[in-house]
């Protein structure tokens, strides 16, 4: 097939760019099937069949990662996400839905390696039948293998609670709650390829988003869709939703918390309503000739109908510079002698007034065209500006957020920038071109009488080019060029990237205990029919701004319409290491249940001091696998340092680190990271360093401790200076070398 749709592609290709705009569109559209049909071939290679279904009525059936048939349209490979493959995840003895025996294949490159049985309707067996069952446990051997720093897909192992999450309905909120290693991650994207499957026209043409915690785990996860052979899915955190910013710069906690916090949003409807202000006194313009005045009468029947207008600030720009230039049209005409004038008339001085540099420099001053950049930076920059719009603020709240200069945008910001950007609209591209050639030749003007005290058209000509010289302009006329069809083709995922109202068909999000209020409000713009699926843990809400319940997060959006999920075994942390956490668990509250860990027989957890980290991560690398440090923000770079003495090949997560950074440290066999980089992260080995720092760094700091003591599938330790909490004291002790003899 691979060789066959390759030939197909080459013929399209070959067929050259002649013809007419539609022979090319569709070559395009052929080239652009055959090449997505190619990528998948390629990427279902490992595990391409893993399972076997013997069925009452339709007979033998093999499940795999796609669905294929022969030239005589005999099937042959199910594709796991079809009606008929359920049974493979959700048959059980009781319930065995016309399936004799379920067989898990495990394969290694083209080699089946094993095979393993489910027996689930004996008496419909034959002799020979039971005499072949074997019942390894694949799931077991799956949660066994040694970590590789990258998500697997658990395509061949799906267990049924899982099955019900991935299949279930796409239209409305789905909550999936779930304690730590539940699958909550791995099951929602298997739920991506599923949704993708099932309702493939309208999901790819409205596009699936797929929101995580940071950009490290990103990187974590990028792979599981492609292995699965779905590719067009996009992949952000929430400091990259606002087009052409990556955020990932983090503050302090309080900082973020109030950022997050929903009294923003009428924050910034205000700092927006601080910049359409009558000012007390009023405007004169010395137009050489005569002068004009502008007074409050006029501004404030200019602003109400603007505001009338109810469009956002930048188009109701519009209205505003019409009606003023109406009045100082009619003023120009009485101090001319002319009393009334005909419309005509009123257009002509209109117009005239429009072009005026002293005109255009106090309309912008008045109502100025501004950018969501632009308006925080002066909201933040300004004392004033903040007393002003944040009244409902406390005087400490409102120093919080008192910052000169912005030298980089955080995560915090961008469901602000969003919200900003919603309240001031676009600004039309074709008005900035014109403003900014305008603007170009007033700077050039103004340098030349700077001596002439010319400083507010001047500062007003470097506002606009500063407004125009964003890089979104070029952005938006690259994509405008890709539409018309003569760039390389732009996927949905692109395209919707790129644009900041694009309304998805589905949106995921992961670790969503974490998220502001600010932040959902900029998610639930982007999903204006409310389909997602919203996965993570209430327990480990570390982000001071973060959930407390779920009802909190959804009940403004969609009260009483969410349904939810849960999950209740953990599929990677075994019962030694989950006990300890357990303990850490409840001290957060002793109402919440751990999950069950579906494995024994890991390690049992120690305690060693401090100083002894650096042999103790060697001693660990030696056991093989990947091993991680999680640290208290304050000691990161401190031990950091320690272990890269230590171990070669060692990598620091500093916060906020890029993706590529997160890629570097989850190949590398020692990270050392924070706790908040650690989120649905995992390793064969953790060490946690000082745990009672790390549980008193935040108000929600037990939640980030049971978090750090979560990430581990095999091993687990802790070291320490400081005493031990109650929760984490009574740990054997672990001097140097292999822990528990093992
Ligand atoms: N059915 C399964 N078969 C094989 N492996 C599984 C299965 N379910 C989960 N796992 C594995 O268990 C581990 C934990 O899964 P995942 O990271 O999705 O959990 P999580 O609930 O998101 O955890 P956390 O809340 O701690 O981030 C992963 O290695 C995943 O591949």
């Amino acid at each position: 097939m691979r060789e066959r749709t390759q030939g197909q592609l080459k013929d399209v290709l070959a067929a050259g760019a002649v013809g007419t705009m539609q022979n090319r569109s569709e070559r395009d559209t052929f080239a652009e099937m055959y090449a997505t049909r190619l990528a998948r071939l390629w990427a279902v290679e490992r595990g391409l069949a893993f399972g076997r279904l013997d069925h009452v009525d339709e007979g033998r059936l093999y499940i795999g990662k796609l669905g294929l048939s022969d030239d005589e349209q005999e099937r042959l490979l199910i594709d796991w996400r079809a009606p008929i493959a359920q049974p493979f995840y959700r048959a059980t003895p009781a319930a065995p839905m016309g399936v004799t025996r379920r067989r898990h294949l495990q394969t290694k490159e083209r080699v089946v390696k094993a095979v393993e049985d489910d027996l689930l309707d004996f008496d419909a067996l034959t002799d020979d039948d039971r005499a072949t069952l074997n019942g390894e446990a694949a799931l077991l051997a799956a949660l066994d293998e040694r970590r590789t720093g990258r998500m697997r897909d658990i395509v061949a192992t799906i267990q049924s609670e899982q099955d019900r999450v991935i299949r279930s309905d796409l239209g409305g909120v789905l909550v999936v709650q779930g304690g730590p290693g539940t699958g909550k991650t791995v099951v929602a994207l298997h739920r991506a390829a599923y949704l993708l499957y099932t309702h493939r026209e309208r999901l790819e043409r409205r596009g699936v988003l797929i929101l995580g915690p940071n950009l490290t785990f990103l990187r974590y996860i990028e792979q599981v869709l492609p292995s699965l052979g779905e590719t067009d899915v996009l992949l952000s955190t929430v400091g990259e939703l606002y087009p052409g910013l990556v955020a990932s710069a983090r503050e302090r906690s309080e900082v973020a918390a109030l950022k997050g916090d929903p009294r923003m949003a009428e924050v910034l409807a205000k700092a927006v309503r601080d910049r359409q202000r009558v000012p007390r006194k009023p405007v004169e313009l010395n137009l050489g000739r005569y002068t004009l005045t502008i007074d409050r009468n006029m501004l404030e029947s200019a602003r109400n109908k603007a505001t009338r207008s109810r469009r956002p600030h930048n188009q109701a720009r519009a209205t505003f510079v019409r009606s003023l230039l109406n009045a100082l049209a009619r003023q120009v005409a009485r101090t001319l002698g002319k009393g009334l004038i005909d419309d005509d008339e009123l257009a002509d001085l209109r117009e005239e007034l429009r072009t005026e540099p002293v005109v255009r420099a106090a309309l912008n001053r008045l109502w100025p065209y501004l950018t969501p950049q632009r308006l925080l930076v002066s909201l933040y920059g300004s004392a004033e500006r903040l007393d002003y719009a944040a009244s409902a603020l406390s005087p400490r709240e409102r120093e919080l957020l008192r910052r000169d200069g912005v030298a980089e945008w955080t995560e915090s910001d961008v469901p602000l920038l969003d919200e900003a950007a919603e309240l001031l609209g676009e600004i039309d591209e074709q008005v900035l071109r014109a403003t900014a050639m305008q603007a170009e030749e007033e700077l050039a003007a103004a340098r030349e009488a700077e001596e002439h005290e010319r400083e507010a058209e001047l500062a007003y000509a470097r506002e606009v080019l500063e407004l125009t010289g964003l890089s979104d302009v070029m952005e938006a006329e690259r994509l405008a060029e890709r539409h018309r069809g003569d760039g390389p083709y732009l996927t949905t995922a692109e395209r919707a990237a790129a644009d900041r109202n694009w309304a998805y068909g589905h949106v995921i999000v992961d670790e969503a205990q974490e998220l502001s209020p600010m932040a959902w409000r900029s998610i639930m713009r982007r999903i204006p029919t409310r389909s997602m699926t919203i996965v993570g843990d209430i327990a480990q809400t570390g982000s001071t701004a973060g959930a407390r319940s779920w009802a909190d997060v959804l009940d403004p959006y969609v009260a009483g319409r969410w349904r939810q999920e849960r999950l209740s075994v953990n599929y990677r942390t075994p019962v030694e290491l989950m006990a300890l956490a357990s303990r850490v668990l409840a001290t957060i509250d002793p109402e919440l249940e751990p999950p069950t860990s579906v494995r024994e027989g890991g390690a049992e957890p120690w305690s060693a001091p401090l100083a002894a980290l650096p042999e103790l991560v060697k001693a660990e690398v030696g056991e093989g696998g990947k091993v991680a440090v999680v640290a208290p923000d304050a000691m990161l770079a401190e031990l950091g340092e320690a272990v890269l003495g230590a171990v070669d090949g060692a990598v620091v997560i500093a916060p906020g680190a890029g993706r590529a950074h997160g890629a570097a440290a989850l190949d590398a066999p020692v990270a050392v990271l924070g706790v908040a980089d650690a989120k649905g992260l995992e390793f064969d080995s953790v060490i946690v360093a000082e745990p009672d720092l790390i549980a008193g760094q935040s108000p929600r700091g037990p939640s980030d401790l049971y978090v750090a003591l979560t990430r581990a599938t095999q091993r687990l330790g802790v070291v320490h200076e400081r005493p031990l909490s109650q929760a984490l004291s009574g740990l054997p002790s672990r001097s140097n070398g292999p822990a528990n003899g093992d």
